[in-house]
């Protein structure tokens, strides 16, 4: 397989393919019914997925938390694509922070 970003921008392509102006058809893809159904239905799912991740670490369990994890991003990515934006944005987001302690950036919140 390719690069794990490479993974995540066909995956978002696919998602943007699922868009009702791309013709997305809620019969055929659970993808394109969530975005019929409109916006609660997929961040329903990115809160009911983060609970449930939250409870496979608590178990300790590792296969439930990578597949939590997986339902979590993956529903992440569903709402990225309807807001118009892409994982690569995420990722540079990421990266601009790279090295930058998070304590040291809330104490420049801070002044
Ligand atoms: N990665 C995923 C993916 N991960 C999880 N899911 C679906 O997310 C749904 C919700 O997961 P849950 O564990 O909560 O299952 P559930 O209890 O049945 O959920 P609900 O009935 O409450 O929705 C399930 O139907 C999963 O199959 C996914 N559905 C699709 N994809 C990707 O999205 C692409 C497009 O999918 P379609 O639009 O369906 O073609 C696929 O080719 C995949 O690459």
């Amino acid at each position: 397989m390719s690069s794990s970003s490479d993974f995540l921008a066909v995956l978002a392509n696919t998602l943007e393919s699922r868009l009702p102006s791309n013709g997305g058809n809620p019969e055929s893809s659970y993808v394109a019914k969530l975005y019929h159904k409109g916006p609660d239905s997929f961040l329903k799912k990115v809160g009911e997925e983060a609970t449930e991740l939250v409870m496979a670490c608590k178990d300790a369990d590792k296969e439930r938390i990578i597949a939590e994890t997986a339902d979590l991003w993956f529903h992440s990515m569903v709402a990225l694509g309807y807001y118009g934006l892409r994982p690569e944005q995420v990722i540079t987001e990421l990266a601009r922070r790279e090295g930058v302690s998070g304590l040291v950036e809330k104490a420049s919140r801070k002044e």
